[in-house]
């Protein structure tokens, strides 16, 4: 695990609308502690780094754990794809591990396992990724760098869609525990099932 843990650092979205929430997801509070705080912790635990994107800088950087870098996405609105694309520009190491901010049973413990799996993702595959009925859980998992030159291309022929990228590249599954561990908090109702 050590070793995989130099190679990787972390790469975590907070730059979207939080509409169906109605408030921004990343200040909800777990626990007493912010949820973007709380996933920040668990990329500091398992990487080398963190890094945020994120138009809002002024609002997060007061409870972000430092040593987090925040990055201020130059594009805002775009989605998640595009947010990706340019946090990766600040980054350059092996592997990624990319993580939405609303992801509030994520564990340490969890992601300190699938990091055992990372050493033996084929040479081929650009991403280890969960997977569910519908496709690939894009947000939660872990990017190979030279996947950068694909996304750049994709992005700037007008693509905006995680699913449409990945179809054209071999991937890894990731296989998660518990399927909650990747529930995303996206309306007031989700928040009534997470695990706290
Ligand atoms: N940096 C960045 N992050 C984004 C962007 N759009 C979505 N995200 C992040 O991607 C993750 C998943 O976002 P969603 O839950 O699908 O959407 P959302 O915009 O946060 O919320 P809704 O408005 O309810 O769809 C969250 O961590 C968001 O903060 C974006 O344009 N830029
Ligand atoms: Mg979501």
């Amino acid at each position: 695990m050590k070793t995989v843990k130099k190679v990787l650092k972390t790469i975590i979205l907070a730059g979207g609308k939080s509409s169906r929430m109605g408030e921004d997801k990343a200040l909800i509070l777990i626990q007493g502690v912010p949820l973007l705080a709380r996933i920040a912790t668990i990329g500091q635990q398992c990487t080398s780094e963190v890094y945020i994107i994120t138009p809002w800088i002024d609002r997060y950087q007061s409870f972000i754990p430092p040593e987090c870098h925040l990055i201020r996405e130059e594009t805002p609105g775009q989605g998640p794809l595009v947010g990706f694309f340019q946090a990766l520009n600040y980054i350059k190491t092996d592997w990624i591990l990319l993580l939405a901010c609303d992801l509030p049973n994520l564990t340490k413990i969890e992601v300190q396992r699938w990091l055992d799996g990372l050493e033996n993702v084929p040479e081929d595959a650009i991403a280890f990724l969960p997977k569910n009925s519908h496709g690939w859980e894009p947000l939660c998992g872990f990017y190979r760098y030279r996947c950068l030159n694909s996304l750049d291309k994709f992005i700037q022929a007008g693509g905006r869609s995680f699913q449409k990228w990945l179809k054209e590249h071999p991937i890894e599954k990731l296989i998660v525990s518990d399927p909650q561990i990747l529930l995303n908090c996206n309306t007031p109702d989700d928040l009534l099932t997470i695990n706290y």
